[in-house]
């Protein structure tokens, strides 16, 4: 197949994106449009040559923003565009060619996910109308961990919330989560092993994968629980809720603002949801930074060493996303309380390791302690070839449907 991939990641108030060409290591274009819904939207892009370039987009939506995103690519024709969608509830269990009825069924699970399914909705609907000879394809989420057993992914409620509500856990960021173990399986020799994932961005998540499958994971029904994040809380007592609203006064929508908007980070540190300014402010010794630091990295090692109990035997952990790939600090301080585990992280490596770089970090003499692995994660690249293998395999499918049952 020639051309271009073009992935787009739709989120409420921004759209990445990113034209992958169909030749690994190609060079890439990549761009954002940030601050939609505000006052001064704009667009930024870096294309293969390694130049910068930058827009204002007043008063754009999502819709002239993909256009304009369109008219910046200029004559660079994509060949068919992958979507990041983030909640597929049980129903998508692989990338899916998006047709009227996939979009229904998105829209079912946007209940699901109110803070992201309606956004990628939006950029589904704005390339529809601008591409609608393209093939579009729905990258999910949720679908690299359709492979948990039901014992992790059932919540201790009663039986009909699961069944008349699909009220389970599900889990999220599959796409890095599956690229990273595809990357692990090339690289170690325990590749295939039992591994834990940590994926530490805005959102944060830590999956359990053995044999390149998914067997927990600590996001759930959707991407609050688990881990602190930039501006979620992660897991709280779920007796909290009742609390505020019956004791406190505060309204259901209160609730959901403080624990995805002004937690997490924000909320402990009440500076930043920003890794780097913490790091900063804490080594100038900012208590609330601090305190968001040492919250963060307790429940990052508490979460990693509870998924283990997932795997038949820990082969090695590995970190990705923002802070997993550029924070020696915070790799450090979680490992260093995982002793009971036995990763032994080697210093010189975990600080010496270039930012952006792939490497092992562990004192690779110690034969029998799990291996720890940096490895940068590649959210569209991995969209990209699933779409492509998709959209090449379509044809094959027109001729027999009963393939793809
Ligand atoms: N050098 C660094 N040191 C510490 N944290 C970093 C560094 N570079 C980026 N980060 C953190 O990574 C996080 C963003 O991660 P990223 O994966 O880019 O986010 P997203 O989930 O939006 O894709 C932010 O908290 C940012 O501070
Ligand atoms: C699902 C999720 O948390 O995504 P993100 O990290 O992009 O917010
Ligand atoms: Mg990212």
């Amino acid at each position: 197949m020639n051309g271009s991939i073009l992935v787009v990641n739709c989120g409420s108030s921004s759209i990445k994106f990113a034209l992958v060409p169909q030749q690994s290591g190609q060079p890439r274009l990549s761009g954002l449009v940030e601050r939609l819904g505000a006052s001064d939207p704009g667009l930024k892009f870096t294309d293969e040559n390694g130049n910068k370039h930058q827009f204002p987009l007043p008063g754009a939506d999502h819709a002239s923003a993909m256009q304009a995103i369109l008219e910046h690519l200029g004559d660079r024709q994509p060949r068919a565009i992958g979507h990041r969608v983030v909640h597929g509830g049980e129903r998508f269990k692989s990338a899916t060619l998006i047709n009227e009825e996939v979009i229904d069924s998105i829209k079912q699970c946007a209940s699901l996910a109110p803070l992201h399914n309606p956004a990628n909705l939006e950029g589904i609907r704005a390339t529809r109308l601008l591409f609608p000879d393209l093939p579009q394809v729905a990258v999910f989420d949720t679908a690299f961990h359709q492979t948990m057993p039901e014992h992790a992914y059932r919540y201790a409620i009663p039986t009909e919330l699961y069944r008349e509500h699909g009220i389970r856990r599900y889990g999220f960021h599959g796409t890095s989560h599956a690229y990273i173990a595809e990357r692990l399986g090339e690289l170690s020799v325990h590749g295939h092993g039992g591994w834990i994932i940590a994926h530490l961005g805005n959102g944060c998540s830590a999956t359990a994968v053995w044999q390149g499958r998914s067997l927990d994971t600590s996001m759930g029904m959707t991407p609050l629980e688990g881990l602190v994040m930039g501006t979620r809380s992660g897991d709280v007592d779920p007796g909290l809720h009742l609390h505020l609203a019956n004791q406190c006064g505060w309204s259901v929508e209160q609730i959901d603002q403080m624990l995805n908007k002004h937690s997490g980070l924000m909320g402990l540190s009440g500076l930043s949801p920003d890794m780097r300014d913490l790091e900063q402010a804490a080594g100038d010794g900012h208590s609330g930074a601090r305190l968001a630091l040492d919250v963060f990295c307790y429940r990052l090692a508490r979460t990693m060493a509870a998924l283990s109990c997932a795997l038949p035997q820990l082969d090695g952990i590995a970190f990705t996303g923002g802070i997993g790939e550029n924070s020696p600090l915070i790799r450090s301080r979680a490992l260093s309380m995982m002793a009971a585990l036995g990763p032994r992280l080697s210093d010189i490596a975990n600080d010496n390791l270039a930012r952006g770089r792939e490497g092992r970090i562990d004192l690779a003499s110690d034969t029998g302690s799990p291996e720890i692995w940096v490895i940068p994660t590649d959210e569209e690249g991995r969209i990209a070839r699933e779409t492509a293998e998709l959209v090449e395999f379509q044809p094959y499918l027109d001729f027999h449907p009963e393939a793809s049952a």
